[in-house]
């Protein structure tokens, strides 16, 4: 390959999303989503006849009716914010002067993290920047994004410079943008009575067996509350979207809603800064059926602030993540 054909890519990796909102479809993503070892960590064996004979033939049409209630013309929102923000991201590195290529990749669905390392590879890109959409850490998601460009890597026999952003949970760019995003929200509507912070859970078994992923959430929520100047008493973490039948991080997202609402709190805010996308589990789980929730349970006013999504301030946060971790890779263009 010519000298000047030498590029670095950046690889931008979220969750994955279903192609419809439609059973079939649906099926065809939470088949792949499922049956990952690092989501669900049941033996094979014990887990696939489960998954094929019980949960999928349920879960499939409920989740697909819960996602044509978020539906965009666009296609799903996870989708829609994730090409965005890669778009974006590219022409923030580019007027910065990188020579860069960047991409996004789903973990699961498309468009899948082996094609698009496929492409980036095709375009001349030697070096490859792996950046998830997910700030804190978790073996369920990071890891899991990390293994899909590992095997791909495996049956490479030129493998490119790899690098991995772990997490980012911390960054003072992602803080603020949360912050500025949440503090404009109250510029325009006031300020709740409580704020509720919901991040994603996992199994607390997970976290029991060293994923640090909890601990990364209370430190982006301790860490965000600072920069809003709030006090203990005025806002709560909680762990949304449990999944199966054993015990998650807690407390769960529902039930605290539902708790504030009867304890007299008039009104919540909920943010989630754990997705910097709207997807189904905002959109859907927070937006609709956490508000419906809390004012069932006697609430007066529900406010979901919405996500990062392709906010200029959001995205100069993720080019600086990635610019910080291209450090010593030449990106500038050819002479
Ligand atoms: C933000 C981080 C996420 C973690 C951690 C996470 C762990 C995790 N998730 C499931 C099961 C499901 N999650 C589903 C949707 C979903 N999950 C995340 C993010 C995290 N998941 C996102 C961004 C989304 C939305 C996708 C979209 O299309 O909008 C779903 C599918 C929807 C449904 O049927 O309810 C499942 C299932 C597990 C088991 C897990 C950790 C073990
Ligand atoms: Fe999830
Ligand atoms: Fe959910």
């Amino acid at each position: 390959m010519p000298v000047n054909e030498r590029w670095t890519g950046v690889l931008y990796c979220n969750l994955g999303t279903p192609e419809a909102p439609t059973a079939p479809a649906v099926r065809t993503y939470l088949a792949e989503f499922l049956s990952d070892p690092r989501v669900v960590e049941i033996p094979r064996a014990a887990w696939l006849p489960l998954l094929y004979g019980l949960v999928l033939p349920l879960r499939a049409s409920k989740s697909a009716a819960k996602y044509a209630t978020i539906w965009t013309p666009e296609g799903s929102p996870l989708k829609v914010w994730t090409e965005r923000q890669a778009k974006r991201l590219q022409g923030w590195l580019g007027e910065r002067g990188h020579r860069v290529r960047v991409a996004y990749g789903m973990r699961y669905g498309k468009p899948a993290i082996a094609a698009q390392l496929d492409a980036l590879r095709a375009a001349g890109c030697t070096r490859i920047l792996v950046l998830t959409a997910y700030p804190q850490y978790s073996g369920t998601t990071t890891a899991s994004v990390i293994d899909a460009v590992n095997a791909w890597s495996a049956r490479q026999r030129h493998v490119p410079e790899l690098r991995f952003v772990n997490r980012y949970h911390d960054d003072r760019g992602y803080l603020q943008a949360l912050a500025h995003r949440i503090e404009r929200h109250w510029r325009e509507h006031g300020r709740p009575d409580q704020l509720v912070l919901s991040f994603h859970g996992i199994p607390e078994r997970a976290v029991r067996l060293g994923d640090p992923y909890a601990d990364e959430c209370r430190r982006t929520a301790h860490l965000l509350a600072e920069w809003l100047q709030l006090s203990d008493q005025q806002y709560t973490l909680t762990f949304q979207s449990r999944f199966g039948k054993a015990k998650w991080l807690e407390p769960y997202t529902e039930p605290t809603l539902k708790k504030l609402a009867r304890a007299g709190t008039r009104r919540v805010d909920v943010a989630c800064p754990g997705f910097t996308a709207d997807c189904l589990e905002t959109l859907e789980e927070i937006a609709q059926e956490g508000r419906a929730a809390f004012l069932t349970a006697g609430g007066k006013e529900f406010h979901y602030i919405p996500c990062l999504n392709d906010e200029t301030e959001w995205i100069a946060a993720l080019g600086n993540i990635a610019q910080q971790h291209l450090a010593g890779w030449d990106t500038t263009p050819p002479k």
